[in-house]
C-alpha cells in the first residue's frame, strides 16, 4: 500500500473519531443502555426486535444531536478548560456549520425512526429531552446557577421512561422510578468530577457548585445524594417491579458509592474525587444491568 493511501486511511479514521467525540458517544451508550432497560422492564407489548432496536437507535441519535449542539453552544467555555480545550468544535477542526448540519441530520433521522418504529409520544418526549439538554441546560442554566445539573439532569434521566413509553404508549408510574434513579445519581456523578476540575470551571467562569459554594459543601452534597440514591434504588424492589437479585446488587453497588463518598468527605486522598466519578459510571451501568438480569435471567 502506498504512503498516500495509508495517510488517507489515518485521516479518515481520525475524522470519524472526532465525530464520535462530538456525539459524546460513551455518554450516549450508557443513556441507550438505560433506555434498553426501560424497554425490557415494560409490560410485554409484543413489539418486534427490529422495532425495539430502531427505537434505541432513534433515542441515541437524538441524544447525539443534543450533544453536538452542546459542543457548538459551549465552544467558548470548552476553549477555556483543560479537559475540553481539544474538542473538535473548540479547536475549529470541525466548523460550526458542519457540526450543526450533522446534528440536524441526526435529529431528523432519529425523530423519524421514533415516529415510525415507536410512537409519537416517545418521539416528542425524546425531543423534549433534547431541548432540555441542548438549550435549557447548556444555553441557560449551566451559565447561571449551580443547581444547573440538578434541573438539567432531568433530560439525561429520561431515557428509561422513553424506552418504557415506546413499548406501552403511555406514561405509567413504574418508569418514573427509573427516572428518579438516574436523576438522583446525576449530581454526585457530576459534582465528583467538578471537585476534581474546580480550576477549569473557575477559569471558564461557570458557576458549578464547588466554585460557588466551595469544595467542602459540595462533598457534603455528594455524600447526601449518595445516601438518597441508595434509598431511591430500593423503590423498584419495594413496589415489586424487581426482585431479590436486584435488591442485593443495588445495596452492594450503593454501599460502595456511599463508602467512597464518605471517604471523599472525611478521609480524602488526592484522587478520591475522580475515582468516585469513574465509579459512578460503572455503578449506574451495573445497576441497570442488574434490573434487566433480575427480570429476564433470574
Ligand atoms: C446534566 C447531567 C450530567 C452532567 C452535567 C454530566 C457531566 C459529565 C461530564 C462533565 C463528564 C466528563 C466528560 C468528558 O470528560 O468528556 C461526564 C462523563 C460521563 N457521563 Fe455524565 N453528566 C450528566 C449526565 C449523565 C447521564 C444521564 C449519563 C448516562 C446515563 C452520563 C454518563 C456519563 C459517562 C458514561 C461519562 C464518561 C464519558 C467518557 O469517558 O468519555 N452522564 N459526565
Ligand atoms: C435526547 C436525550 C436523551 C438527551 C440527553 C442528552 C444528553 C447527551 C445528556 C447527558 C448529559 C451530559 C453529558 C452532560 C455533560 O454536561 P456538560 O455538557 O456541561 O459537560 P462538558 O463540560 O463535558 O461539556
Amino acid at each position: 500500500m502506498t504512503t498516500n493511501v495509508l495517510q488517507l486511511q489515518r485521516s479518515v479514521r481520525a475524522k470519524i473519531h472526532e465525530y464520535l467525540v462530538l456525539c459524546k458517544h460513551k455518554v450516549v451508550m450508557l443513556l441507550a443502555l438505560t433506555a434498553v432497560v426501560g424497554q425490557g422492564l415494560a409490560p410485554n407489548a409484543e413489539r418486534t426486535l427490529l422495532e425495539q432496536m430502531m427505537t434505541i437507535v432513534g433515542i441515541a441519535l437524538l441524544a447525539s444531536s443534543a450533544a453536538v449542539i452542546n459542543h457548538i453552544v459551549d465552544s467558548d467555555i470548552d476553549k477555556k478548560m483543560r479537559r475540553t480545550d481539544a474538542r473538535p468544535v473548540a479547536t475549529g477542526s470541525i466548523s460550526n456549520g458542519h457540526a450543526f448540519t450533522f446534528s440536524m441530520i441526526m435529529l431528523a433521522v432519529g425523530f423519524s425512526l421514533l415516529a415510525q418504529f415507536a410512537n409519537w409520544l416517545t418521539a416528542w418526549l425524546t425531543m423534549f429531552a433534547l431541548v432540555g439538554y441542548a438549550f435549557i441546560y447548556t444555553l441557560v442554566l449551566k451559565r447561571r446557577t449551580p443547581q444547573n445539573i440538578v434541573i438539567g439532569g432531568f433530560a439525561g434521566a429520561m431515557p428509561p421512561l422513553l424506552g418504557w413509553v415506546s413499548e406501552t404508549g403511555t406514561m405509567s408510574a413504574e418508569p418514573w422510578l427509573l427516572v428518579m434513579i438516574v436523576f438522583t445519581w446525576t449530581p454526585p456523578h457530576f459534582w465528583a468530577l467538578a471537585i476534581d476540575r474546580k480550576k477549569d470551571y473557575e477559569n471558564a467562569k461557570v458557576p458549578m457548585l464547588p466554585v460557588t459554594h466551595g469544595i467542602e459543601f459540595t462533598k457534603t452534597m455528594v455524600l447526601l445524594y449518595s445516601v438518597l440514591l441508595t434509598l431511591v434504588c430500593v423503590l423498584p424492589f419495594l413496589i415489586g417491579m424487581s426482585g431479590n437479585a436486584y435488591l442485593v446488587a443495588s445495596l452492594v453497588l450503593n454501599s460502595i458509592f456511599v463508602y467512597r463518598a464518605w471517604q471523599l468527605k472525611f478521609a480524602p486522598k488526592e484522587k478520591s474525587a475522580i475515582k468516585l466519578f469513574i465509579y459512578s459510571i460503572w455503578q449506574l451501568m451495573l445497576l441497570f444491568m442488574a434490573l434487566f438480569i433480575d427480570k429476564w435471567l433470574i
